[in-house]
C-alpha cells in the first residue's frame, strides 16, 4: 500500500525516518529529511515499518544529484543525495540523540556537550583502503566487488569514488592479473585489498585467500606489472566474517604499507587495522590530545591501541605511555611505529578488559575500542585505576552513549563531545570525548 509522507530526519543508518498517517514510524531509503515522498510498505512490523521509495512528491531543499553511479549500486556512499551540510548536521543529532536516548543524559546538557560534527576537507576520494569481496562466476572467471548487506550477493562493481583518486582504476588492473594467473583454475581468492598513502606513494596490494597451493612467484610478477604496489602480500584466511588469519605471506615488495598521520609515520602489515581516513584521522589526534591537556610525564594507558595512531603522538607529547592491543599482527606494528618514531611505548598484547588490572594507577587514558564498544566491567576497572581524563574513542554512537552511561555510574562524567565525519557520504561518525573523574 502507498502512502504519502513527509520525511523528518536522517537514522543512523542510511534511511531517513518518518511516520505513516497511522503514526507509525518508518525507515524509507534513499529519502531526505524534508523530503515529501510517495512509499510502499515493504515490511510491516508491530512498531514500525520499512518501505520503498516510490516517488519523491515534493524534494528536500537538503537534496543534491548523486555523483557515484557506482556508490550507489553497490550502496557504499548512502547519504550521497543529501548535501555535506546536512549530513554533518544529521551526524551531530544522531551523537546528542543516543545519549538523550540510551545514555538517559537530559536533552539540554546532552545538546550543550556535543559539538559542531569536524567535517572532512575532502567528501570523495578520502579513504586510503579499497576492500572488495572476490569469487568466481559460473565459468570459472574472477569477479571483484562488493556484497549485498542483506543478502551476501555480490555486485560486480570495482569502482569507488570514496577512494584516493589515485588508486581508483587499480581495481580493474589487478582483476584482470589475476585472472591472467588464475586461467581456470580456483586458487580460492575471495577477498582484495589496496591500500594508498598520499603522503609517502606506498600503496599494498592484500589477496585473502583459503589455505593451500598459490602460485607465489607468478602472482607476484603478474600483479606488480599491473598495478605498481610497493608491496604485495598473500593472506590465509577462511571465508566468512570470522575471518582467522592462519598466515600472511609477503609475494613481493617490503611486506607493509607506510602513511603519515600528522607529524609520525606508521607501518601497517596486513591484516592489522588502521584508520581509513588519513586527514581525518589526524584531526581525531589532535583533539584527543587537546582534551588530555598537558601529558608531560604523565601515565596514559592507550587501550585498543592498534598501530599506534594514539600512544605514539601522546609518548612524542612527553607521556609515559602503556599500550594494550589484542591483534598480534598490530602489536607488532606497533613496536615497530615506536622504533620507527624514536619514542618508547610499553605494549602489551593481549585483551583490554583482562590487562587493566595489571595497570595500576593512571594519570589518563585512551580508548578506541571495535563497534561493540567495552565489555561491561571494563568503565569499572578503568575507574580503580582512577584516571583523572578518560578519552573515548568511538565509531559507533550507540555504544558509546552506553558506555558513557556506565562511566557516569563511575563517578566520571561526560564534558565533551566532538563527532568527526571520517566517513562522508556514509551515515557513520567517530567521536572523541572526554569524561573526567568527579569523584
Ligand atoms: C577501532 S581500532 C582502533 C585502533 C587504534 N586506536 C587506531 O586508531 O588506529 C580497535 C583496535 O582494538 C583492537 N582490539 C579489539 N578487541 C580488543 C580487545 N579485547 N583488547 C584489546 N584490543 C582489542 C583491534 O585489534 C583494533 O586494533
Amino acid at each position: 500500500m502507498e502512502h504519502t509522507v513527509t520525511l523528518e530526519r536522517l537514522s543512523y543508518g542510511p534511511d531517513a525516518v518518518g511516520h505513516l498517517p497511522s503514526g507509525k514510524t518508518v525507515f524509507v531509503p534513499q529519502g531526505a529529511p524534508g523530503d515529501v515522498v510517495v512509499v510502499e510498505v515493504v515490511d510491516d512490523r508491530a512498531s514500525y515499518a520499512r518501505a520503498r521509495l516510490v516517488k519523491v512528491v515534493e524534494p528536500s531543499p537538503d537534496r543534491v544529484t548523486p555523483e557515484s553511479p557506482y556508490d550507489q549500486v553497490t550502496g557504499a556512499a548512502p547519504w550521497q543525495h543529501i548535501a555535506y551540510e546536512a549530513q554533518l548536521g544529521a551526524k551531530r543529532a544522531c551523537v546528542v540523540d543516543q545519549l538523550a536516548r540510551t545514555a538517559h543524559l537530559d536533552p539540554a546538557r546532552a545538546d550543550e556537550m556535543v559539538m559542531p560534527c569536524l567535517p572532512s576537507k575532502r567528501t570523495w576520494g578520502y579513504r586510503n583502503k579499497i576492500e572488495m569481496a572476490a569469487e568466481l562466476d559460473p565459468q570459472g572467471r574472477l569477479v571483484m566487488g562488493y556484497r549485498d548487506a542483506q543478502d551476501g550477493r555480490l555486485a560486480p562493481v570495482e569502482q569507488t569514488l570514496l577512494a584516493h583518486k589515485a588508486v581508483q582504476k587499480v581495481p580493474k588492473s589487478l582483476r584482470g592479473a589475476l585472472r591472467f594467473v588464475i586461467g581456470q583454475q580456483d586458487l580460492g581468492i575471495h577477498r582484495v585489498g589496496v591500500r594508498h598513502s598520499l603522503a609517502t606513494g606506498e600503496m599494498e596490494v592484500a589477496i585473502w585467500t583459503r589455505p593451500g597451493g598459490f602460485p607465489r612467484a607468478l602472482v607476484a610478477k603478474t600483479v606488480s606489472d599491473a598495478c605498481k604496489a610497493t608491496s604485495i602480500v598473500r593472506v590465509l584466511a577462511d571465508e566468512g566474517p570470522a575471518r582467522k588469519i592462519k598466515g600472511v605471506e609477503t609475494l613481493a615488495g617490503r611486506g607493509y604499507w607506510r602513511e603519515r598521520v600528522g607529524d609520525f609515520e606508521f607501518s601497517t602489515r596486513a591484516p592489522s587495522f588502521f584508520q581509513v581516513n588519513t586527514a581525518q584521522a589526524a584531526r581525531m589526534v589532535e583533539t584527543a590530545l587537546q582534551m588530555l591537556g598537558r601529558v608531560d610525564g604523565a601515565v596514559v594507558a592507550d587501550l585498543y591501541a592498534g598501530g599506534g595512531t594514539f600512544s605514539i603522538p601522546l609518548a612524542a607529547a612527553g607521556a609515559d605511555v602503556v599500550a594494550v592491543e589484542a591483534a598480534s599482527s598490530s602489536v607488532r606494528d606497533l613496536r615497530f611505529n615506536a622504533d620507527l618514531n624514536g619514542v618508547f611505548v610499553d605494549v602489551l598484547g593481549g585483551d583490554a578488559a583482562r590487562e587493566l588490572e595489571g595497570l595500576g594507577d593512571l594519570d589518563a587514558l585512551v580508548v578506541d575500542p571495535p563497534r561493540a564498544g567495552l565489555a561491561p566491567e571494563v568503565p569499572a576497572l578503568i575507574a580503580k585505576a582512577a584516571p583523572l581524563r578518560v578519552v573515548y574513542v568511538s565509531c559507533d554512537p550507540a555504544t558509546w552513549a552506553r558506555d558513557v552511561a556506565r562511566f557516569e555510574q563511575q563517578g566520571y562524567r561526560l564534558v565533551r563531545a566532538q563527532p568527526v565525519d571520517v566517513f562522508p557520504q556514509t551515515f557513520h561518525v567517530e567521536t572523541v570525548s572526554l569524561l573526567e573523574r568527579v569523584r
